[in-house]
């Protein structure tokens, strides 16, 4: 796991944002609709290049790196599995992509599996299972890619109500000692999830600290916000 310095500006979006993460440590980003917390993870990935800026992993500096070689895993709303793959295949193409072999590659994605909850689909498709299930899968087949720095945007965006505990529990296992970003709107996800709480408006920083510190005592228009409940 390694630490990310993260600094983007971006004119167009008005995005002027500098954040450290350490090693090991989870932040909540949160923030209004459009205010640039997908466009920060764009960057960071690799999808999204700044006017100006450093993306750097430990001692690496990323920003030319492309997204595949950068060591970042990104989880977006929509799983997004391979349609044409079983679940054990999906899982397992990080892996397969590094060099490993097929047998120790499928070893490692029933190991990633299990630690999701999930290893009793390995043999279906992506369309075989539900969007929980598919949200689960995911999970694996980005703690496969062996990441240094995990980002999840809104993981449990897409999924109903009642399911939203279960993976919320599966990341909290996933995440520990886990170098991660995680988008959420959802002050419960914050409180389970997260060491410290970034909110972002208008393109800038306007909130930073501890879970409990941002959660019990919120200072910034939106953490206030979405500590009485009123954000959906
Ligand atoms: N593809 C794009 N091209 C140009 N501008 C964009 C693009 N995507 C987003 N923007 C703009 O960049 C700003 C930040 O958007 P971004 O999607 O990063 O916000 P967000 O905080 O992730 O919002 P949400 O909570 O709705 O996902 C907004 O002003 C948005 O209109």
């Amino acid at each position: 796991m390694s630490s990310l310095h993260l600094r983007a500006v971006i004119a167009q979006r008005g995005i002027d944002v500098t954040l450290d993460v350490a090693a090991g440590e989870t932040v909540a980003l949160t923030g209004p609709n459009g205010a640039g917390k997908s466009s920060l993870l764009g960057v960071i990935a690799g999808l999204l290049r700044p006017d100006a800026g450093e993306v750097r992993l430990g001692y690496r500096i990323i920003d030319t790196t492309p997204p595949h070689a950068r060591g970042v895993a990104l989880l977006a709303q929509d799983p997004l599995l391979f349609p044409h793959m079983s679940v054990l295949a999906n899982v397992a193409f990080a892996p397969r992509a590094r060099g490993v072999r097929r047998h120790r590659a499928h070893e490692l994605a029933t190991r990633y599996l299990a630690e999701v909850g999930a290893e009793e689909l390995a043999g279906r498709r992506p369309t075989q299972i539900s969007g929980g299930q598919a949200q689960r899968v995911a999970v694996a087949r980005a703690l496969a890619a062996d990441p240094e720095l995990l980002l999840l945007d809104e993981p449990m965006a897409s999924l109903d109500v009642d399911v939203r505990p279960a993976l919320r529990q599966t990341l909290r296992t996933a995440l520990e000692g886990r170098t991660a970003i995680i988008v959420t709107h959802d002050a419960a996800d914050a409180r389970a999830l997260a060491d410290r709480v970034v909110v972002v408006e208008h393109g800038r920083i306007v909130e930073d600290g501890p879970t409990e510190q941002v959660l019990n005592d919120p200072q910034s228009g939106f953490a206030v916000r979405l500590v009485s409940g009123s954000i959906k």
